[in-house]
């Protein structure tokens, strides 16, 4: 028999009620509330705003905490503690991410299912930013465009799970939500939220942008040091080599560029743009970093330059949709194959009722079969509806599968076929494949099987170290990278005028 811990076991009452905090009144979202409803689809969106508005509307997934005073004292401290980002940076992210929608840039998005205190260290961080470094020339060098890069780093600790209770050997627990919730080690004392992990995740996150602004700023993102971005253990592989080529292709390319005057000295050599976004879904964390931006008035959300709303939480009357109407930060949208293309358009509606390009990334995860299927039905309810969105694939979400030891792996075979799917629709559909969302990490690990140095399951558990969702390792990465590349390409050569077409 199964021995049973339910969460009024283990937390004594009061729980949180996370509708019970008194708030000063904050001034409402200007923009939002001047703007008019197009359709009685978002009344709840014509509502005011307010930063404590979602906590009037259902909210899935949070925790329930066992000493709501505790919970207010840490949101008051971090209300307290300095913004994260800055606004202008968020606007400048909307911007790039404005021109994927239309084709001229392609988002690369990736990094950790779950950020940990665990495996927190300047190492991580480095490799991690150099593999979607080499990621982005590679795709850069296909598709000749920007490529605007955003990491699932410094802030991607909430987790979303698909069931609250999780059992081994016969003994059942509240799940692991993250490291900023709780703790993942399966025993009774560290699955219970404690609300001091918002502020460790918080210092976390400021730590970690700090090393990723110096790197991205300081020299190290350097156009010039290309080739220098190469991992160790990537040495004598195929990956390894097919980047080393590349590399020394930019190289020469950059030796042109000097002699015609483009040299170290210009910051676009120099120097190069890098982002932060989670999932939005631990919301008294979020709201407590969410400020008014005096520039414009508007709120921005602090804790990140971009954020999501997952699968799980994108009811268009939950508490998640509610918070993010009003908040002024770029947006994504998880898209699974249940998504229906009303419902998407109307959730647009709520979340962009001005349809400012660059607001909203709907990124998709079904699995390629699914989304052969459910896609064009999407891409098309959207054009109907006039609205612009940047169409993002995430290949990791609809893949993921048990292995026979028990472990939760992805297929790279299932990963490549997704991303195939998604840019065949966009191909057939005339619309534009805007970018690619990844779990993945610069470490060496054997979380996904398969690739050109192939893993197999008799492998998973040698360096599984995930605290959620298998990751692509450095060389998993480097060869969708690749892949995309060459989709890219061929777009662009498609694309070009015929010669001998054009007027003379
Ligand atoms: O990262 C996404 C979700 O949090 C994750 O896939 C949930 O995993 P689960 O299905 O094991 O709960
Ligand atoms: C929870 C996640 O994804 P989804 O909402 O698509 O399941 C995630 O990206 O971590
Ligand atoms: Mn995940």
């Amino acid at each position: 028999m199964s021995l049973v811990v339910s969460p009024s076991t283990l937390f004594p009452k009061p729980f949180l009620n996370l509708n019970s905090r008194h708030h000063r009144p904050r001034r409402r979202h200007g923009s939002f509330l001047c703007q008019k409803s197009t359709s009685s689809a978002h009344s709840a969106a014509s509502a005011s705003w307010s930063l404590e508005s979602w906590r009037h509307k259902k909210a899935l997934q949070l925790p329930e905490y066992p000493d709501q005073a505790e919970v207010e004292s840490v949101l008051k401290t971090l209300e307290s503690f300095p913004p994260i980002v800055f606004a202008g940076e968020a606007r400048n992210l909307e911007k790039k991410l404005g021109q994927a929608a239309t084709g001229n840039a392609f988002l690369l998005q990736g990094g950790d299912c779950a950020e940990s205190f665990k495996e927190f260290s300047a190492n991580n961080i480095r490799d991690t930013f150099r593999v979607l470094l080499q990621m982005s020339v590679v795709l850069m060098f296909g598709a000749q465009m920007p490529i605007v890069k955003v990491g699932r780093m410094a802030g991607q600790f909430a987790k979303p799970r698909s069931d609250p209770f999780e059992e081994k050997d016969g003994i059942k627990l509240p799940s692991y939500r993250g490291d900023n919730v709780n703790g993942d080690s399966f025993d009774e004392k560290s699955r219970v939220p404690d609300p001091q992990r918002m502020i460790r995740a918080y210092l976390q996150s400021v730590s970690t942008l700090n090393l990723l602004r110096s790197f991205a700023t300081g020299g190290y993102a350097a156009m010039q040091r290309v080739s220098q971005w190469n991992l160790d253990f990537t040495e004598h592989s195929e990956q390894g080599d097919r980047y080393r080529e590349l590399a020394h292709r930019v190289d020469e390319a950059l030796g042109f560029m000097a002699a015609a005057g483009l040299t170290i000295d210009h910051p676009i050599m120099s120097k190069t743009e890098f982002w932060t976004s989670h999932e939005c879904l631990l919301l008294p964390y979020e709201q407590s970093l969410t400020r008014e931006d005096s520039t414009t008035g508007l709120f921005y959300d602090c804790s990140a330059h971009m954020l999501w709303v997952g699968e799980r939480t994108r009811q268009l009357d939950g508490a998640h949709v509610e918070f993010l109407r009003g908040v002024a930060n770029p947006l994504g949208i998880k898209v699974s194959d249940k998504m229906d293309p009303n419902e998407l358009v109307k959730l647009v509606e709520i979340l962009n009722p001005t349809n400012k390009p660059g607001r909203i990334t709907v990124i998709v995860r079904m699995g390629a079969e699914n989304l052969r299927v459910k896609l064009p039905h999407l891409i098309r309810a959207i054009r109907g509806a006039g609205q612009i969105v940047t169409w993002v694939s995430d290949p990791m979400h609809g893949n993921t599968t048990k292995a026979p030891c028990g472990l939760k792996t992805r297929s790279f075979d299932a990963i490549r076929a997704e991303v195939r799917a998604f840019f065949d629709v966009h191909d057939q559909q005339g619309s534009y494949p805007g970018g690619i969302h990844l779990e993945m990490t610069g470490q060496n690990v054997t979380e996904c099987v398969g690739g050109s140095r192939t893993i197999t399951y008799n492998d998973l558990s040698s360096r599984y170290h995930t605290h959620c969702d298998p990751r692509l390792n450095a060389s998993q990465s480097l060869e969708l990278a690749f892949i995309i590349a060459e989709r890219l390409r061929k777009r662009r050569l498609a694309s070009l005028p015929i010669k001998g077409s054009l007027p003379i």
